[in-house]
């Protein structure tokens, strides 16, 4: 029965800002090991989604439910152990050591004035050697490259022992070779079990990391479903409002132009 419990669901949510309905008609549900893609242009309402699911604003209608249980009812650290977040970027000016950052995800089911002791610094060095990045663990956070920073944001949301992790355009500032290495952790976490809900800007991307989709845009809730039959030229084109046209590579993969 447990394995069958989505980690994510959502039920006629209604997000928004200060009780004003921004888009309402939002029916997620997410399990273990999948990706789902959110997509949509700016200002649609993808990051204020994701702080809806975080708990950080309230819904203005309807319900959010963590592993079952409605958040509305879930402490701060309750949710901190159901969903891991990764920001956009490390805002931090600090010369935090790699390591630092990540104790802090290790840590977030400790009391406020807990210090973590062996067991954190243990899970949080497993974290960034299932990154690949345990070497790194002394390094200061400042000197490090874009895309190690985001592998660095991911193991703390991976740390933190969350069945599910919401990343907010994870791959957004990175180069070519660093947006694919991050990818392509993000998928292995997926296909290790862990459920990820992200946002991003390339529909590319979307095809070959997701398994599912919702496009959002100021109209609202364009679709939802699995990647193959949501990604269509279609609803593409309504979502951008600009002609979209889909192709399938020789790899067999979607791309879109
Ligand atoms: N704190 C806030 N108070 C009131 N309105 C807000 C607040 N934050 C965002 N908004 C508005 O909510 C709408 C959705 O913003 P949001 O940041 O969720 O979009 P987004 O899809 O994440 O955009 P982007 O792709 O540019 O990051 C926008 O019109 C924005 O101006």
């Amino acid at each position: 029965m447990e394995r069958m419990t989505p980690l994510i669901e959502t039920r006629g949510l209604t997000i928004g800002h200060n009780r004003k309905p921004l888009i309402g008609g939002i029916d997620l549900r997410l399990c273990r090991g999948q990706v789902l893609c959110l997509l949509g242009p700016n200002g649609a309402g993808k990051t204020t989604l994701f702080r809806t699911l975080l708990g950080l604003i309230p819904p203005v209608g309807g319900e959010v439910a963590l592993l079952g249980q409605p958040l509305s009812a879930l402490s701060r650290t309750d949710i901190a152990r159901r969903l891991g977040h990764v920001p956009q970027a490390l805002a931090t000016p600090f010369a935090f050591s790699a390591l630092d950052i990540v104790l802090m995800g290790a840590s977030a089911r400790l009391g406020p004035f807990a210090r973590p002791g062996k067991p954190e610094r243990a899970r949080a060095m497993a974290a960034l050697a299932r990154l690949g990045i345990a070497d790194l663990a002394q390094a200061e956070i400042t000197r490090l490259s874009g895309g190690q920073r985001q592998l660095v944001l991911i193991a703390r949301a991976l740390a933190q022992d969350a069945a599910a992790i919401v990343m907010d355009e994870p791959t957004a500032s990175l180069d070519f070779a660093n947006r694919l290495q991050v990818a392509c952790a993000i998928r292995a976490l997926a296909d290790a079990g862990t459920a990820i809900v992200l946002s991003t800007h390339d529909p590319d991307q979307a095809a070959r990391l997701g398994d599912a989709a919702i496009l959002l845009n100021r109209d609202g809730v364009i679709a939802t479903g699995p990647i193959q039959e949501t990604l269509t030229e279609a609803r593409l084109t309504r979502l951008y409002r600009v002609p979209v046209t889909r192709s399938l590579g020789t790899d067999g993969r979607m791309h879109f132009h």
